[in-house]
């Protein structure tokens, strides 16, 4: 079975060149390092988790975005692109051959430009095979292996120099200070309690000031060894390492873990092992709020779906700043009259936002976000990862992240779901813990 027929359509008149590449296997990746010893330029788009993933370099092609129908657009620039597509791919992987990283933005509303970004170079890592991709729109370019390490090898001869912490970074508030933050939550706690939704998800920022530029693939290194259960992040500035996987399409499965309920480590009794169990999986407020989540999510995907299992109670997921309530859902995606199953792409312009990261009732939440936040998400929160040329991909929620705005101006958002009971001084504490993973990949405190 394959996925939605992403090369039906025509290339667009005065389309430009078409897309060419090669996928070949590729040696002497570390195999306790994996991707990580790619992790070298500050530029590199990455998707790594548990060593493996994929870290691409250059760029060979853009599509840029703003609006409701973002994901739409997006998609339908891929299909032009894959149209006239000419594609050598020994491995046939998930992520090998045609492939475009990608980063939305959160808000339909939004100025800030959603995109997917073809790179020229990608190597990956799967199941602990090395592969190697080259794609160029070059229509007299060689696709060889050679031509193929050739590319890698002219990204590798120029890493970025890498640099530690300096004593002078400092933390600076973002746009809300946090008292203003805490008056927002009351705010939003006010709503629920009026009953207009039943959760709201509200964010705020800090901003990193560096005194030398920002070391992004140190960064990156740091958050991929210390995270190894996320999802390791960067897209064009945007980057981070990500609990919560929106969706992943592998062929006509699709797989999402969804989050919701936080319990802050720090501070947290060492000798008291059930501790979290009993803190998140025994209060029912937070049960309350996880299952606004599941049901969110299952009821947007079941109509793609033939069949759907996920845990009937959560399992707690321990990080190390957090644990969390976290529930995976695995779904059979049902395949149309030409049997296709809906692309990885299409599955996020239906599910995103979810209750996680919004609240719930979904319009509801989005116009008090907008009304109460004072903040411009960007890319925060909206989906973050890639397709390939059938149309699996995965999608992460770009949560625990950044984005760096200048060499040294790095922005850190986090945001917590407010529910009936919430308290404003805890929902600020818990921003501080979803900061934590970036201000020590950056090396930076309070
Ligand atoms: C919004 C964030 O996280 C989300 C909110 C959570 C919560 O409120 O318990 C938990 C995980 C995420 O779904 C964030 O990290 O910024």
């Amino acid at each position: 079975m394959s996925t939605e027929s992403l090369t039906a359509l025509t290339p667009a008149p005065g389309q430009s060149r078409a897309l060419r590449s090669i996928t070949v296997a590729h040696g002497g990746l570390d195999p306790r390092s994996g991707l990580l010893d790619y992790l070298v330029r500050n530029d590199a788009h990455t998707w790594i988790r548990h060593n493996g993933g994929m870290v691409g370099y250059g760029e060979t092609k853009r599509f840029t975005v703003t609006g409701p129908d973002r994901f739409t657009r997006g998609q339908d620039w891929w299909r032009r692109e894959l149209a006239g597509a000419h594609v050598v791919d020994e491995l046939g992987v998930p992520g090998s051959g045609l492939i475009a990283f990608g980063s939305f933005a959160f808000s339909k509303t939004s100025a800030h430009e959603s995109r997917l970004i073809v790179p020229e170079v990608v190597v990956g890592c799967t199941d602990g095979r090395g592969w190697l991709t080259y794609i160029t729109d070059d229509p007299e370019a060689e696709l060889t292996a050679e031509a193929a390490e050739t590319a890698l090898a002219a990204y590798l001869l120029e890493p970025d120099e890498q640099y530690p912490p300096s004593p002078g970074d400092r933390l600076a508030p973002g746009v809300l200070s946090e008292d203003e933050y805490q008056a927002v939550v009351a705010e939003g706690v006010r709503h629920v309690h009026d009953g207009e939704l039943s959760k709201l998800v509200l964010a705020r920022d800090v901003v990193a000031e560096l005194e030398r530029p920002v070391s992004t693939a140190r960064v990156l290194r740091e958050l991929a060894v210390r995270y190894e259960d996320c999802w390791t992040y960067a897209v064009d500035g945007l980057i981070g390492s990500t609990p919560e996987m929106l969706i992943k399409v592998e062929n006509n499965t699709a797989q999402a873990r969804v989050l919701a309920g936080t319990l802050d480590r720090a501070g947290a009794p060492a000798a008291d092992p059930g501790y979290a169990e009993r803190v998140l999986a025994g209060s029912e407020k937070q049960l309350h709020e996880h299952q606004i989540a599941i049901d969110s999510l299952t009821g947007t995907l079941e109509p793609f779906t033939s069949s759907m299992t996920s845990h009937s109670e959560p399992f707690v997921l321990q990080l190390p700043n957090v644990w969390h309530l976290a529930s995976d859902v695995t779904a059979n995606l049902t395949p149309d009259g030409d049997g296709h199953v809906p692309t990885s792409l299409a599955l996020v312009q239906a599910l995103h936002p979810t209750a996680a990261v919004c609240g719930t009732p979904t319009t509801v939440a989005g116009a008090l976000i907008r009304e109460l936040e004072h903040l411009q998400r960007g890319p925060y929160a909206g989906p973050v990862g890639w397709i390939d040329a059938a149309g699996n991909g995965e999608w992460g929620i770009a949560l625990r992240g950044a984005v760096v705005e200048t060499p040294t101006r790095v922005r850190l958002y986090a945001g917590c779901g407010i529910v009936e009971g919430s308290r404003p001084e805890a929902e600020l504490a818990e921003t501080w813990s979803k900061f934590r993973p970036m201000m020590e990949a950056l090396g930076i405190s309070r």
